[in-house]
């Protein structure tokens, strides 16, 4: 199998390029990812050397080096790459709409010339927009995006999902939930307040903390990224959710509590405009069809989270330095 993973270099993306290679070593893995500020190949060090791993370095918008990549012989395609913070969508959207959207064309273009076997889009369940206090999205609540994050990645899927209908594409749309763990860039809300507590910084939470997220530990995200890419149905979108709903208070007293820390440091402060008050997945779909069960609870993996970010506090200081990426300096279509 020869794989071309998108933004393998970013936090999800990271954990499962070294996932797959760790459970199908005879895979031929091509990541190519932009390294832009969320992406950096410190998160990749421990496979690096691997023989059937390759690095390049290049934009999904850079359409003659996607056909160059998806000529080699690839035959699945995995789309991580992606803008994925919300903040920061709503400071710039029309750089989400270039990545999420076009870029999302760039690849299912260069997939139909030459004809992979499959395209796996990994999106979010931020698309169907936001639950009441009650109720669960599923697989068929119609998309309703409310931040220019989220409405690109609404974009980004329903292209996908037209190159199935038109063209007959063999694809699939994975939509996870919050996901957190190991090598997550912290401008997110979990390493944003473990690295905040650490230094007795103010831990900003918006509006009154009351926001629900449906938490997931990002290897079992990829676990079940890989039962889809294997044995996903021509078409189907599978939801992927831990069923553990938390406040955004929850979350940020168990980081404290975990660390010793007084509440004292919790900072309310102004809230996101267009805040979606609560996310719920309902993973029945994906559970009943492919045999997907997490692994991680919420308690153990919080912990282990916490442990990385504490034995990896040099892993933040190296990126915001600049010190890897000045290392590495490559240029735009360099392969490693
Ligand atoms: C950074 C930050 C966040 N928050 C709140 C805002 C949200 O209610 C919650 C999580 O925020 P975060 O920006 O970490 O994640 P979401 O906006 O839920 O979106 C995330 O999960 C989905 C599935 C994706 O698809 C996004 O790519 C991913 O960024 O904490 C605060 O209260 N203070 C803060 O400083």
């Amino acid at each position: 199998m020869n794989v071309l993973i998108t933004g393998g270099a970013g936090f999800i993306g990271s954990n499962f390029v070294k996932y797959l290679s760790n459970k199908y070593p005879h895979y031929r893995i091509t990541n190519l990812d932009a390294l832009t500020y969320a992406g950096n190949l410190e998160n990749l060090k421990s496979i690096d050397t691997l023989p059937n791993y390759t690095f390049v370095k290049g934009n999904i918008l850079d359409s003659s080096l996607v056909d160059q990549l998806c000529g080699q012989g690839i035959d699945i395609v995995l789309n991580f790459a992606a803008e994925s913070h919300v903040d920061r969508s709503i400071e710039d959207p029309q750089l989400f709409i270039k990545t999420n959207v076009l870029g999302t064309q760039v690849l299912l273009d260069s997939a139909k010339k030459h004809n992979l076997r499959k395209f796996v889009q990994i999106s979010t369940d931020e698309v169907y927009g936001s639950l009441g206090p009650t109720g669960l999205f599923t697989e068929k609540t119609p998309l309703a995006p409310n931040s220019p994050y989220s409405a690109s990645k609404a974009g980004g899927d329903l292209l996908v999902r037209s190159y199935h209908e038109t063209f007959g594409m063999n694809v699939n749309i994975t939509r996870c939930s919050n996901n957190y763990g190991p090598y997550q860039f912290p401008e997110k809300l979990i390493p944003l307040m473990i690295l905040r507590t650490l230094t007795d910084q103010p831990l900003p939470i918006y509006g009154d903390g009351l926001n629900v997220r449906d938490w997931l530990y990002v290897e079992d995200h990829c676990s079940a990224i890989d039962l889809v890419m294997h044995q996903g149905i021509s078409g189907e979108v599978y939801n992927i959710g831990g069923n553990n709903e938390k406040t955004n208070l929850e979350i940020v007293r168990s980081i404290l509590q975990e660390l010793n820390k007084p509440e004292s440091l919790i900072n309310f402060v102004q809230d996101r405009p267009g805040h979606d008050r609560r996310y719920g997945i309902d993973a029945t779909k994906i559970r009943t069809e492919l045999g997907w069960k997490p692994k991680h609870h919420f308690e153990a993996g919080i912990q282990a989270t916490i442990q990385w970010y504490l034995e990896n506090r040099t892993w933040w200081e190296r990126i915001q330095s600049g010190a890897y990426r000045q290392s590495t300096d490559l240029q735009v279509g360099d392969i490693i």
